[in-house]
């Protein structure tokens, strides 16, 4: 496999952006799918647009291949605006889902068709063809004339990022392209697509619903909430940093405690039955609402003695194995339960315990 190489291209204000995405809307009628979206894209950069179902991915995403023209705003492409540039005149590719290869043709002249419309010699097409199926895990010999309908979904999408790379394009986009796989192949296929989009240098743009596949393999990722961007930066800041409540739900499995602040820096924690006193890791002007994040990881079960910022009596109603850590899943009172990851060694002991979390583990979120 190509090792991944540390060069991590990322958008600042100093670089020139391979693509602009400049207050950029689209109104389908009275519907607007995308609302007044700006961002740019460093050359050489894994980016993830990221977002529930009908947030308006795949609306953008045709905007900038060019399927779709924006109401309003500007694209541009190295600079030169491309609003009105047709997908085949434009220096870019796009890997779908539904993978578009061509039936009829083996492996090898699927990945050689570009090269063929460009008029390359059959010796030079068949040279890069090889190239691009050892890089893909293919091995030439087997697959070269292989009929792509004798692929499993896995080849077959395998063989479509060949292709599309064949095509030698500025930037590559990528709609979804492994959902319709199962979650050990996507797993692999991830890791993958980072090790070729690393060594090729070539710039993604990908789309998916999933923050944690986004995460795995995006330089940054923008977080599309109803067609606006809730937030943009590196996975690592957007786990560390969540803008609110939606960016930290969308992340998987947290805590999001319903607060009502008492004034200084403490707050009623809504249950659901009795309110309990929580201390807050900020002060909060009295009688605002607000969520307060607390990762499973960061609530521990406290040992007698022990202190902590907060603590509350709970009830284990079960835990499940992760491996070489253990999930519980614990009642506060009936009706509120929280989420809790631990080590397999700091297991807890007994049904009735003490769980507790430091306040710089906690964080203050807007809904
Ligand atoms: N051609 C169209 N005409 C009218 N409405 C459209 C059209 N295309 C998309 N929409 C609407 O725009 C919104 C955004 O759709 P889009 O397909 O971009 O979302 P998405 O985030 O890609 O969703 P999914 O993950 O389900 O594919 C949806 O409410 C959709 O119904």
């Amino acid at each position: 496999m190509t090792p991944a190489c540390t060069y991590r291209p990322i958008m600042d204000d100093s670089a020139t952006p391979i693509l602009e995405v400049a207050n950029v809307t689209k109104r389908f009628g009275k519907f607007t799918a995308v609302n007044d979206v700006s961002f740019k894209i460093a050359d050489g950069e894994f980016f993830t647009l990221v977002g529930p179902s009908g947030s308006g991915k795949t609306t953008l995403l045709r905007m900038l291949v060019g399927m779709e023209k924006p109401t309003t705003g500007e694209l541009r492409l190295r600079g030169k605006i491309v609003n009105d540039l047709a997908p085949n005149k434009r220096p870019t590719c796009m890997v779908f889902q539904s993978l578009a290869l061509f039936p009829h043709m083996t492996v090898g002249k699927n990945v050689e068709f570009p090269l063929a419309i460009r008029g390359e010699r059959e010796s030079e097409r068949r040279t890069r063809a090889w190239e691009l199926l050892k890089l893909l895990h293919l091995d030439p010999n087997r697959y070269y004339d292989k009929n792509v309908t004798q692929c499993s979904g896995g080849e077959r999408q395998r063989v479509a990022l060949a292709r599309a790379l064949a095509y030698d394009p500025d930037i590559l986009f990528f709609d979804e392209p492994l959902s319709a796989l199962d979650a050990r192949l996507r797993k692999t296929l991830q890791k993958e697509l980072k090790d070729i989009q690393r060594s090729t240098k070539k710039t993604f743009c990908y789309v998916t619903h999933s923050l944690e596949e986004a995460m795995v393999m995006s330089d940054r990722v923008a977080i599309l909430r109803a067609g606006m961007i809730e937030q943009i930066g590196q996975p690592d800041e957007i786990y560390a940093s969540p803008k609110n409540a939606f960016v930290a739900e969308f992340m998987g499995e947290v805590n999001l405690l319903d607060i009502t602040a008492s004034g200084g820096t403490t707050a009623e924690w809504d249950t659901g039955r009795k309110p309990l006193v929580l201390n807050l890791p900020a002060p909060l002007d009295a009688g605002t609402k607000r969520k307060l994040l607390i990762r499973p990881e960061s609530l521990r079960f406290i040992d007698p003695g022990e202190t902590a910022g907060n603590t509350v009596p709970v009830r284990i109603l079960n835990q499940f194995s992760l491996g070489s850590r253990v999930q519980y899943h614990v009642e506060v009172v009936p009706g509120c339960t929280l989420t809790v990851e631990r080590l397999r060694e700091e297991r807890a002991s007994g049904t009735d315990t003490i769980l507790g979390w430091d306040l710089a583990d906690s964080q203050i979120l807007e809904s």
